[in-house]
């Protein structure tokens, strides 16, 4: 479970991202966080896994308080919280299996890392993460090769390789088409119901969102204006997520044609 407990976050810069969060989280939930441009979302999703810091308040996950751990407990809690990001972070001019065996690097030794030597249970366990995702036939290819929504889906293999117990992704269909966008979210929603991986989800595509999600978690500066099951977002509450800005329509249209 991920609790946020009074939660505030002001960057050095004096900006308040986030303001009075409190959320909970129970282990295979599928989370969607919205709301416009600067609301507070990626903050809000980097706080978990201590890419940020909070300022005030605490933040546990599975009971611990994230917020004092140090060096290699903050790398095993990384270990636990797979990140996906809109532009993939992956090493495009080598192999697909060689970006999902780079989850292993943490747990090898140091001479291993160097001449790039994997035991035979971290390779299986890699095309196993491969095949989840639909495309184990394309791990000795180079991910230069392969489509915007592929290499998203190498990026998954990746995190799933590490075995996590949660997913945070950061607009993971931001670059991606239409039909893609559902490939890859189709991938998300079969992991987290078949894995229980719980998936918290960073997106702009508000009906994207809707169709998948589980829950919706509204920020508006800084502040959760609404949380609760994917069936009661009405449209007033997309207005009021939205602060009836014309962002709302923009998204609300680019995802009309999203769905067509
Ligand atoms: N590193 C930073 N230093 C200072 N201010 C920041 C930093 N990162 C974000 N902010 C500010 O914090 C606020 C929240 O930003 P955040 O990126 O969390 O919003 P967001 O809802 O994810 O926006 P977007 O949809 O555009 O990615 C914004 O006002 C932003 O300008």
């Amino acid at each position: 479970m991920i609790e946020f407990m009074n939660v505030d976050k002001i960057y050095p810069n004096g900006t308040q991202a986030l303001q009075n969060l409190n959320l909970k989280i129970e282990q295979g939930e599928f989370v969607a966080v919205i709301g416009l441009s600067g609301a507070g979302k990626s903050t809000l999703i980097r706080c978990i896994n201590r890419m940020h810091d909070i300022t005030e308040g605490q933040l546990l996950v599975d009971g611990t308080d994230i917020t004092n751990l140090r060096g290699k407990q903050v790398r095993d809690l990384r270990r636990r919280i797979g990140m996906i990001f809109q532009s993939f972070n992956l090493v495009t001019r080598i192999s697909v299996i060689k970006n999902v065996l780079v989850s292993f690097v943490p747990d090898n030794a140091l001479w291993r890392n160097i001449i790039g030597l994997y035991t035979k249970q971290q390779k299986v366990k890699a095309l196993e993460a491969l095949d989840k995702v639909g495309i184990l036939e394309k791990a000795y290819i180079r991910v230069d090769q392969l489509s915007g929504g592929q290499q998203q889906r190498v990026a998954l293999a990746r995190t799933l390789a590490q075995n996590p117990a949660i997913i945070l992704a950061d607009e993971p269909i931001a670059s991606l088409d239409p039909v893609t966008s559902k490939l890859v979210m189709d991938d998300f929603k079969r992991i987290n119901k078949e894995m229980n991986i719980s998936v918290i989800m960073n997106i702009h595509h508000v009906e994207v969102a809707l169709e998948y999600a589980d829950r919706i978690i509204g920020v508006r500066a800084g502040e959760v204006v609404f949380d609760g099951p994917t069936s009661k977002v009405t449209d007033d509450i997309l207005h009021d997520i939205y602060g009836g800005n014309k962002e709302y329509k923009t998204a609300f249209e680019e995802n009309h044609a999203h769905v067509q």
